[in-house]
């Protein structure tokens, strides 16, 4: 007797922000931001499998090699801290989904290969989100008979679920506004090399945005933009141009409240970076390497001095 797996896998990548701008807080407690979204060949899988239960189970298990497994095999982060109920974001994913497909009889399992740091600014759980909808709804879709959900369906789930969610459904390069959810492509002509160096800590992002509120409090902040220049700068591979735009006004919060980063990002300058930030509302600091071969080497460096770095390549 044979039995049909029925399981359906999607991957979602990790991102940087290689620009951020964020205007005054809004009634809603949201910001308006111009961000330069880029994914990094460092990506989230997320295995649907239908069970005979009823209700949403969830493993989580580290990527071998990835940023993350070297923070648990750093002692610094451990995978029980990851939610597995209704607070995982994949969850929320998946039961956004299963709410379209209501004539769906029986559970499901979650399985989360992880690559990204948790609590990282670089969108671990958003982008574990993202290939939850794409496995579940693949996987109802199977299951049911029905028809799959089209895609601009799931980029209304995505958003949502959270501001980074549309993006990491999206992937390569993109300019978000409003929250960050609404999406333009950008074109980036040559793919960066960078270096990634996860912190021992996490960030939360709601506390970054609070302490970038405090730190700006009865300052007159402008309406977020990008520099004119950097697209162009970016879509002709012209790193020597674009490098010294490169900016995240959350940068000075996540400094603020994680002193230390200020030594990560130095370890740039020091490695003859291009540029150096931190990613999101951090605490990874993502630096900017001219070519792979400077990238691997500056990130084996780092390892051999017992930090957690990978070179990854983006989008
Ligand atoms: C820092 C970034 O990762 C940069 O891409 C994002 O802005 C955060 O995106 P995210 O984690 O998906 O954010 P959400 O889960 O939607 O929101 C978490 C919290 O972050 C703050 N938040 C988020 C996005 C935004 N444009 N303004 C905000 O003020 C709010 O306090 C919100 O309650
Ligand atoms: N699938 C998930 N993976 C990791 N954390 C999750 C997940 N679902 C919910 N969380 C919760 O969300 C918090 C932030 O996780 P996440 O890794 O997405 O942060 P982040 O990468 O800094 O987010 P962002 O860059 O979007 O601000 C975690 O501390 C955890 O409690």
């Amino acid at each position: 007797m044979t039995t049909m797996m029925l399981a359906e896998q999607a991957r979602a990548p990790g991102k940087v922000n290689l620009f951020f701008a964020a205007g005054p807080p809004r009634p809603d407690g949201y910001h308006d931001v111009a961000s330069l979204y880029c994914a990094v060949s460092a990506a989230e899988t997320v295995t649907a499998t239908l069970t005979r239960g009823d209700g949403i189970a969830v493993d989580v298990a580290a990527v071998p090699g990835s940023l993350l497994d070297q923070q648990i095999a750093a002692g610094t982060f451990s995978l029980d801290t990851v939610p597995t109920g209704a607070a995982n974001l994949a969850v929320r994913a998946a039961r956004a989904v299963l709410e379209r497909f209501p004539r769906l009889i029986g559970g499901l399992h979650l399985r989360i290969d992880k690559a990204v740091p948790v609590a990282g600014g670089m969108g671990g759980g958003s982008a574990d989100a993202a290939a939850a909808l794409r496995a579940v709804n693949r996987l109802a879709a199977r299951v049911s008979g029905e028809p799959a959900l089209d895609d601009d369906v799931l980029r209304h789930l995505a958003a949502g679920l959270g501001a980074d969610v549309p993006f990491a459904l999206a992937g390569g390069a993109a300019v978000g506004t409003g929250t960050g959810a609404q999406l333009r492509p950008a074109a980036v002509g040559a793919p960066l090399h960078l270096v990634l160096v996860a912190d021992t800590a996490g960030l939360s992002t709601p506390a970054v945005y609070a302490e970038l509120d405090r730190l700006r409090a009865g300052a007159d902040v402008p309406p977020p933009a990008l520099p004119p220049e950097l697209e162009p700068a970016l879509a002709r591979g012209d790193l020597g141009r674009a490098a010294p735009l490169l900016r995240n006004d959350l940068e000075p919060a996540a400094l603020s409240l994680a002193p230390h980063l200020a030594r990560t990002l130095a370890l740039g300058e020091e490695a003859g970076a291009l540029a150096s930030l931190v990613s999101g509302s951090g605490p990874t600091v993502a630096h900017v390497l001219d070519g792979a071969a400077a990238a691997a080497a500056l990130a084996e460096r780092l390892r051999a001095r017992g930090r957690p770095a990978l070179a990854v390549q983006a989008p």
